[in-house]
């Protein structure tokens, strides 16, 4: 990737594309340009969102489930793990891959390093959790890859040793880029254009949601996130008519779906997988032979950093989640405290290996 030329703007996309992401297939609208308010794609999104709630979770098992259900549930999952073994289990292969490999570490922010809960800003890491990334990351390059914004984000990690992509990767800061960008700073950030559109966006969905009872509206400067965690299901529809309003006036933006969240944002070829990309290969660690990259998330848009590990034969996608999913992860990891508990091992691994290596010197010396 030519971090100084790439252009992930997309101009020329129709409406319908921007749907797919979240509409199930089966429900997709046929016309390319709705241009009023279509029942269809709401009862298609209102859908997926059902899906994503506990009393419906048996109809889909793809999008975000918070709690497992009963022992039926206990052993579909374990099925599962068949497929997507968890990491910890698997750490001692997971080493065995990284021999002679330096690891460089993606973490995903909310259901990764800290616990989903219903008011997005009190998503705050456990004081452990912090020291435990600080620890890591004095062995490895760790990278912290979200959906919230570069700012926000930090507020919560608050560690300066760490490299930070927020927006889901559309802001990315790093201290020592190999060759100056083009806005001649250390800032990536390729829909920088859009900033002045998406800041309309987020107020005009602050004015549309107001009546809506518990919805909440996040700038997170390049995605405008509309949570309906807190909204009574029998309203979902109100807010998925509020998005769709705003996403027909810009249609150069689109619409994801995330756990519990509408997001609107650019509509760029850009995403978390491209942020992996653009990181690995400004810190220069895109050397596969010497660099074994591990990206942990639990989140539908961490797929495309999965996805891209996969593609690149090099590295580990692991999700973090308590339920059966798809996913393009090779590995998983129930919760955060998993997550706390796997980055423990890679930092025990790595004091052991010094130990090792200082032994053997003095031995020779
Ligand atoms: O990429 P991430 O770091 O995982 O961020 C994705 C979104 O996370 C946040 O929302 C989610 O977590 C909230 C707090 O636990 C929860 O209340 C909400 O329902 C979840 O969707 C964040 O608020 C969003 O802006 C991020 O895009």
């Amino acid at each position: 990737m030519d971090i100084n030329n790439s252009s992930p703007v997309i101009t020329d996309i129709p409406y319908s594309a921007k749907l797919s992401a979240i509409v199930p297939k089966r429900k997709m609208i046929k016309s390319p340009v709705p241009t009023k308010f279509d029942e269809t794609i709401v009862n298609g999104w209102i859908e997926a969102m059902k899906c994503s709630s506990p009393p419906h979770k048996k109809k889909n098992v793809y999008f975000g489930h918070d709690h497992l259900p009963n022992n039926d549930a206990d052993c579909e999952f374990r099925l599962w793990q068949t497929k997507c073994p968890s990491a910890l289990t698997s750490f001692d292969k997971i080493m065995m891959h990284a021999k002679g490999r330096k690891i460089a570490l993606f973490l995903d922010y909310d259901g990764t390093l800290s616990q989903i809960v219903d008011d997005p800003d009190k998503a705050v890491m456990t004081k452990k959790m912090r020291a435990t990334v600080k620890d890591v990351s004095k062995y490895f390059p760790t990278a912290i890859v979200s959906g919230r914004s570069r700012d926000k984000v930090f507020e919560f990690v608050k560690l300066t040793e760490l490299y930070y992509a927020g927006s889901h990767g559309m802001d990315i800061m790093v201290p020592e880029m190999r060759s100056t960008n083009k806005q001649g700073d250390n800032l990536f950030q390729p829909a920088r254009e859009f900033l002045p559109m998406m800041d309309e966006v987020f107020r005009s969905l602050i004015k549309s949601t107001k009546g809506i009872k518990g919805s909440k509206v996040e700038n997170n400067k390049f995605c405008i996130s509309v949570h309906y965690r807190n909204v009574d299901e029998k309203d979902w529809n109100l807010v998925v008519q509020c998005v769709d309003n705003a996403a027909k006036a810009y249609p150069r933006l689109r619409v994801t779906h995330g756990r519990k969240v509408l997001e609107i944002r650019p509509l760029i070829d850009w995403d978390k997988g491209k942020a992996v990309e653009f990181l690995l290969e400004s810190l220069e660690l895109n050397n596969s032979e010497e660099v074994l990259p591990i990206y942990i998330g639990d989140d539908r848009t961490d797929e495309d950093a999965f996805k891209v590990l996969k593609k690149r034969n090099c590295g580990y996608g692991i999700l973090v989640s308590s339920m059966p999913k798809e996913t393009e992860a090779v590995f998983s990891l129930k919760d955060p405290s998993e997550v706390m508990a796997f980055l423990q091992l890679l930092i025990r691994y790595k004091k052991r290996q010094s130990l090792l290596l200082n032994g053997e010197k003095q031995t020779s010396a």
